[in-house]
């Protein structure tokens, strides 16, 4: 499963909580991931932002994605894990818009990803994404170009996008939850599908 949303959100919080509450509760062992990946190619992107712009970003970006798909996020799921990626596709359908893509040209570049089980988009006031930014020491080059309002609305049409493509998503509305609400919410939908 994927865990997407604004910078900010709380998208790393809340996959690092899931994962641990997916560990009491089953046998199945769960695999906890990224997007870059952590990898040195995944490491080489986070530190190369500022040089590696627009399409040459977006098809780095998706090299390393199938590069995670195959050399991590597969072989877990063969071993009977359960997969969660703090972000995934759908970043690129946000990201490399703000850098200047159409959606088109990204999905061209992302067409033959594996789609997740379900993708949690967590959602939040953007007044208190923004406040939680400015707290960071260090934004990224992306994180300043974009706003929490404008990651808010092309989440929402990079889901509309994969509607029309049969993938599952659910939105959390996160105004006011905890962590550990926001994670029993996640654990509600999925206690819900699994019935
Ligand atoms: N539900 C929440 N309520 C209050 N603060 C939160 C919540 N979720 C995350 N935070 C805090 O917000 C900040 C950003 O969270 P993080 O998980 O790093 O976001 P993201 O991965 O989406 O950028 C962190 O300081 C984190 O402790
Ligand atoms: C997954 C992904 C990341 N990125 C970029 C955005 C950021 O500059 C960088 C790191 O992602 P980010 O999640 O913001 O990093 P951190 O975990 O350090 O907060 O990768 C994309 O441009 N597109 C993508 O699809």
């Amino acid at each position: 499963m994927a865990i997407e949303g604004p910078n900010g959100v709380g998208k790393t919080t809340a996959t690092t909580l899931l994962a641990a509450r997916l560990r009491e509760r089953h046998d199945t062992p769960v695999h906890q991931t990224t997007e870059p990946s952590d990898t040195p190619l995944g490491r080489l992107l986070r530190s190369s932002e500022a040089v590696l712009t627009g399409r040459a970003l977006a098809l780095a970006i998706a090299a390393d994605r199938y590069a995670h798909i195959e050399n991590e996020i597969k072989p877990r799921l063969d071993a009977g894990c359960h997969v969660i990626s703090d972000r995934y596709v759908q970043s690129s359908l946000v990201l490399q818009r703000i850098d200047g893509l159409a959606l088109d040209e990204i999905w061209g570049y992302n067409a033959y990803v594996l789609a997740p089980t379900i993708t949690f988009y967590l959602e939040d006031d953007p007044r208190v994404i923004r406040g939680r930014l400015e707290t960071r020491r260090k934004l990224s080059r992306l994180e300043r170009a974009g706003s929490p309002e404008r990651e808010l609305m092309l989440y929402g049409e990079a889901r509309d996008f994969l509607r029309g493509r049969g993938w599952t998503q659910e939105v959390i509305d996160c105004t006011g939850m905890t962590p550990e609400q926001v994670v029993a919410a996640i654990l509600d939908r999925l206690d819900t599908d699994a019935t």
